[in-house]
C-alpha cells in the first residue's frame, strides 16, 4: 500500500480553477470566532459569497456567488438538473477545487487561505466521499480498499486494517472482508465505499448520486444506512437529481443555473416542492448581486 495508491481514491478534477486566487498563505488558517447572534447549532459549512468561474475561454460562471450554511448534524440534499452546477458545488465543498470568489469555512477553518497540501490534509481529516461509480481499486480487497484511505493520516498498517474491518462490519460486510470488488454486488461495493468514507472518522459525508448505479431495492438499503449514520450524528450532504433520494433528507436546496434556493424545486410545477418548514435550523440566503 503506497501513498500513490491512496491518491487514487479520489478522482482528479480537471479543468478547474484549483490553486487560483483563493490559494494563499499556508500558515494562515484561522479558527472562526463567532461573534454573531447565538445560532441553534454549530456551522460545519459556511459559504460566504462563494462563486466559481471556469477560465475557459470562454469563461463559464458555473456557480454564482452564494451564501450557504449547513450545521453540524444536518442531512441536506442538493438537487438540480444537468448542468446546473452540482458537480462544481460538490468539488468546492469537498475541497477538490478552490472557488474563484468568496470564502468557504469548513468546521471553523477558512479554506480559501490554504495551500493545496493543507487543503488535502483537511479534506482527509474532515470529509468522506461516496460516488455513484464507487471508485474502488479493482485489485485490492474490500479491507485494503478501506485501509488505504488511512495512509494520509499516517495510521500504522496494523491499525489501518483493524479500522477497515470494523467499518466493514458496521456496514454489514463482515463476511466479505477479503473479497475483490469484481466479486461484490453493486450494493456491496457501495457499502465498501461507505466504510472507506467512514474510516478516518469524518465530520461530513459528501455523497454524489450514491444510488445512481443501483436498483431501487438496493438503493433503498443504502439510503437506510445513510439514515442510520445521520441518526448517529454524522452530517450528510447528498447531491442528486433523484427526487426520492432528496426526499429522505431533512432539508433540500435546489441549484439551478449556478444559483441556490432553499427547498426542493427540481420540478418547478409546484407538485414536488418540499416545504422549507421541513428544514432544520440551517439557513440559506439568496445569492448576492454580483
Ligand atoms: N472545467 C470546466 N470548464 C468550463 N466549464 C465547465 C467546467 N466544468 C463544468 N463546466 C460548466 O459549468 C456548468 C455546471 O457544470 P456542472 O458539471 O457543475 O453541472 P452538473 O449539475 O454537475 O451537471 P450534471 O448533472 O450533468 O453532471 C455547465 O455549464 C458546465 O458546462
Amino acid at each position: 500500500m503506497t501513498e500513490d495508491d491512496a491518491t487514487m481514491i479520489l478522482p482528479t478534477v480537471s479543468g478547474g480553477a484549483a490553486n487560483g486566487p483563493a490559494a494563499a498563505d499556508d500558515t494562515a488558517v484561522f479558527a472562526r470566532v463567532d461573534t454573531g447572534p447565538a445560532e441553534s447549532g454549530r456551522a460545519l459549512i459556511e459559504l460566504d459569497g462563494v462563486g466559481m468561474t471556469y477560465p475557459g475561454p470562454p469563461p463559464v460562471e458555473a456557480l454564482k456567488p452564494v451564501e450557504l450554511r449547513i450545521e453540524d448534524g444536518e442531512y441536506v440534499a442538493i438537487v438540480g438538473p444537468s448542468g446546473s452546477g452540482k458537480s462544481t458545488l460538490l468539488n468546492l465543498l469537498g475541497l477538490l477545487d478552490a472557488p474563484t470568489a468568496g470564502t468557504y469555512w469548513l468546521d471553523g477553518h477558512d479554506t480559501s487561505k490554504m495551500k493545496e497540501a493543507h487543503r488535502t490534509q483537511l479534506r482527509a481529516d474532515k470529509i468522506g466521499f461516496i460516488f455513484q461509480a464507487f471508485h474502488l481499486m479493482a485489485h485490492r480487497t474490500a479491507t485494503e480498499n478501506v485501509a488505504m484511505s488511512l495512509v494520509y493520516q499516517g495510521v500504522p498498517k496494523r491499525k489501518r486494517r483493524q479500522i477497515a474491518r470494523e467499518k466493514l462490519e458496521l456496514v454489514g460486510l463482515s463476511h466479505r472482508l477479503d473479497a475483490l470488488p469484481t466479486t461484490l454486488s453493486g450494493g456491496e461495493r457501495q457499502r465498501v465505499a461507505i466504510a472507506r468514507a467512514l474510516a478516518a472518522g469524518p465530520s461530513l459525508l459528501l455523497c454524489d448520486e450514491p444510488t445512481g448505479n443501483l436498483d431501487s431495492r438496493t438503493a433503498d438499503s443504502i439510503m437506510a444506512t445513510l439514515d442510520e449514520l445521520h441518526a448517529e450524528g454524522l452530517t450528510i450532504l447528498i447531491i442528486t437529481h433523484d427526487h426520492e433520494v432528496a426526499e429522505r433528507a431533512q432539508r433540500a436546496v435546489t441549484i439551478r443555473d449556478g444559483q441556490l434556493r432553499e427547498g426542493n424545486h427540481l420540478h418547478d410545477d409546484g407538485h414536488h416542492t418540499v416545504p422549507t418548514d421541513r428544514a432544520s435550523a440551517g439557513t440559506l440566503v439568496m445569492p448576492k448581486a454580483p
